[in-house]
């Protein structure tokens, strides 16, 4: 095996001894087929090939498997050039010529790397990655139970709990900006060792990246220093935390299930919030057990971020789910890796709230004056827009409304209005209370009136930018609809 960044001596021989079906990749390979058969049906398949030991082998028994009719499908390989190692161009090329001599067709990627560590390099590698699938397209790995193990103390030192020890997942759904793909891990229950001897029998050029063993970061170390020591001490180590692995999985599985379904349980209003809010009930969140409550706000607050908050963070929110008083207002931010959210809770309601999104509805509403015209099908006027989204009231008049005039402005605390539903009128404080009008909600409430063409004025609704109040004064002369739109990103 080389021990350095050298390359073995091209051209390989292509005829060298074939890979049986019963050979332990193979039946590994062939049995997560068996697996996930339903799931491939259909689609394309690429595999992520980097010109380690451990993507070209895996290569190598498709092709072979293929050769021999064992295989319904030739994956395509997908090589990643990083740029940032002087002979990154010498491995993509080395990847080209090797694929191509195995009959594999094989593209190169360029990836953006911002960052000098591994992370930034991975981060750009799926982003490179992504962006050449298309939707349910499927990405093979070659990550092996030796990575398994290796994920599972890193995680284990750095605090996870069930669902990231559960490790890597042989199938995963993975959703990305630019559509959805699915992630196959074929090899998962393999040794690096059997893979390592594969390599040599095959004689296969694969290319070795000492950084990988000698490196500075966590895994490196853990990988020479940390796993021979545990190796030493039970043989079977490796093994052994792979199934514990394994066994997590369905574990977690089981957690996530209850999760949503206390998700689904206690959710609110999907409908009219926009998707920069949520809302759950607080009412329904108390009647669960602490244990239940925890997952529920664990899976909740994850839901659309690839990490899950810290777990200090998620004890915070259960505490402010389970408090009696009546203090609404406590905000518990979380950084996470691009958005930052606010967690606040006002009367039976827990909310997550988009940093952007309280950063739009801190703008003020323009006021807004339009002459009704009953010829015209439908008048709207914006009350708020920036970059982020679009607030507008959709007027329609009846021919009885001709020549008014509508008045949008925001709502002032001094203004009292009667709702259709109240039996008299109320402003400031106990009309957002009233009304269930939430304090970060408060400047963004507007007031609709009618001028008629005697000077009369009717007060006609309150709008929030997903919620119209009629008031009992309302006029069938006129339609409103409040409207808001999000600027795609
Ligand atoms: N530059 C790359 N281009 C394409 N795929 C890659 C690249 N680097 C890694 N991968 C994929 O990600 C998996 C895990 O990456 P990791 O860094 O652990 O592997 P590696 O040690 O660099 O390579 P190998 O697993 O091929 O020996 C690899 O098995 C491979 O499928």
């Amino acid at each position: 095996m080389q021990t350095d960044t050298t390359i073995m001596p091209y051209p390989v021989t292509v005829s060298g001894p074939d890979t049986p079906l019963s050979h332990p990749l193979a039946a590994a390979l062939l049995t997560s087929i068996d697996d996930y058969h339903p799931q491939l049906r259909g689609r394309r398949v690429w595999l992520a090939c980097s010109g380690g030991r451990d993507s070209m082998a895996l290569a190598a028994v498709c092709a072979a498997l293929y050769r021999q009719g064992a295989l319904p499908f030739l994956p395509q390989l997908l090589h990643v050039d990083h740029g940032i190692q002087a002979v990154s161009k010498t491995w993509a090329t080395h990847v080209q010529a090797w694929a191509e001599a195995q009959g594999l067709s094989c593209h190169i990627l360029r990836a953006q790397v911002f960052g000098d560590n591994e992370q930034a390099a991975r981060t750009a590698r799926y982003h490179a990655m992504q962006a050449h699938l298309r939707q349910d397209d499927v990405l093979m790995l070659a990550h092996h139970s030796d990575d398994q193990a290796e994920t599972l103390l890193m995680r284990l030192i750095q605090g996870a709990g069930v669902q990231g020890l559960a490790g890597m997942q042989p199938w995963r759904v993975q959703e990305a900006d630019t559509g959805r793909y699915q992630l196959w891990r074929p090899w998962l229950g393999v040794r690096r060792a059997a893979l390592s001897r594969y390599a040599e029998c095959q004689q296969l050029p694969y290319i070795n990246d000492p950084t990988n063993d000698t490196g500075d970061n966590q895994r490196s170390q853990l990988r020479r220093d940390i796993m021979p020591a545990l190796t030493a001490l039970n043989p079977q180590a490796i093994d052994n935390i792979t199934r514990s692995a394994a066994l997590l999985r369905d574990a977690a599985d089981t957690v996530q299930t209850q999760a949503k379904s206390d998700i689904a349980q206690a959710l609110i209003d999907t409908e009219t919030y926009p998707p920069y809010q949520r809302g759950l009930s607080v009412s329904t969140l108390q009647a669960l057990p602490r244990a239940r409550l925890r997952q529920c706000l664990h899976t909740w607050l994850t839901l659309d971020e690839p990490l899950p908050p810290p777990k200090q963070y998620i004890d915070d929110v259960g505490a402010l789910v389970v408090r009696r008083d009546a203090n609404h207002q406590t905000a518990l931010y979380w950084q996470a890796s691009e958005r930052g959210y606010h967690v606040r809770r006002y009367q039976d309601t827990l909310y997550r709230l988009d940093s952007a999104w309280l950063s739009w509805l801190a703008l003020p509403i323009t006021s807004q004056r339009l002459l009704l015209n009953h010829s015209t099908q439908t008048q709207s006027i914006i009350l708020r827009a920036d970059s982020l989204c679009r607030w507008q009231v959709r007027v329609q008049a009846t021919a009885e409304a001709t020549n008014s005039t509508l008045h949008i402005q925001a709502l002032t605390r001094d203004v009292s209005v009667k709702t259709t539903r109240m039996n008299h009128p109320q402003r400031g404080k106990k009309l957002y209370q009233r009304l269930g009008i939430p304090m970060w909600l408060r400047g963004s409430i507007a007031i609709i009136s009618m001028t008629d063409t005697d000077g009369h004025t009717t007060p006609i609704a309150l709008i929030s930018p997903y919620h119209l109040w009629p008031l009992s004064t309302k006029t069938d002369a006129v339609h409103c609809e409040t409207l808001l739109s999000f600027i795609a990103e």
